[in-house]
């Protein structure tokens, strides 16, 4: 990675329940670098939750949404971004953060997945009567897509944001000199 590329952004990607928000929120303290998260982007833009914009616009209503949050985002430097995790559906997202920054694949098991995303009523694609169901489905359309841009993979359920420090720091994902 050289120079100019340093002080990009970092994306987190990965499946609902992955931990993006969390482990991007603690991770951006730890950097001095600025947290966004695009589904936070999108409800503070509309003004609304995003139960309501599914609601009202369906899902395809959102993504449009959602891209063009990534394509704002994408155009500022120095931040750590939590994508929501059909972030990378669109190529063209797919092509923004790979461009922009380095994106961090969090591959967390489908059974934790669900057990953290349980009680959630905020994701709409997961109040179905097998939410388990529904994310092996989303793993198999989407786990390709997600490694397709990933500069690195983090596995397991227990991924902490020490690791993506380490993970961060010997991969030259991240500069000191900011
Ligand atoms: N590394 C982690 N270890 C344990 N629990 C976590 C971890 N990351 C997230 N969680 C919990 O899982 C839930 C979903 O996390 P969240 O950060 O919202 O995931 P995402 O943004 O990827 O959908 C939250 O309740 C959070 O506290
Ligand atoms: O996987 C998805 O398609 C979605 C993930 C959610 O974000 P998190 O991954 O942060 O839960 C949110 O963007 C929306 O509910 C759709
Ligand atoms: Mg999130």
């Amino acid at each position: 990675m050289n120079t100019d590329e340093k002080n990009r952004n970092i994306y987190l990607v990965g499946l609902m329940g992955a931990g993006k928000t969390t482990i991007g929120r603690a991770l951006a303290k730890r950097l001095a670098y600025i947290f966004v998260d695009s589904d936070h982007e999108i409800a503070a833009r509309t003004g609304v939750s995003l139960p309501t914009i599914f609601e009202i616009e369906g899902e395809e209503g959102f993504r449009k949404r959602e891209a063009m949050v990534i394509a704002d985002l994408a155009s500022r430097r120095g931040q750590v971004v939590a994508t929501g995790g059909g972030a990378v559906l669109r190529p063209e997202n797919r092509d923004t953060l790979s461009s922009s920054g380095f994106v961090i694949y969090l591959n967390v098991p489908l059974q934790t997945l669900c057990e953290r995303t349980r009680h959630d009523k905020n994701r709409p694609l997961l109040q179905v009567n097998d939410p388990l169901q529904k994310l092996r489905e989303l793993h198999q359309q989407r786990d390709h897509l997600y490694r397709s841009i990933a500069n690195v993979v983090l596995a397991g359920s227990r991924i902490t944001v020490q690791s993506v420090l380490n993970l961060l720091i010997k991969e030259g994902g991240v500069s000191w000199k900011r």
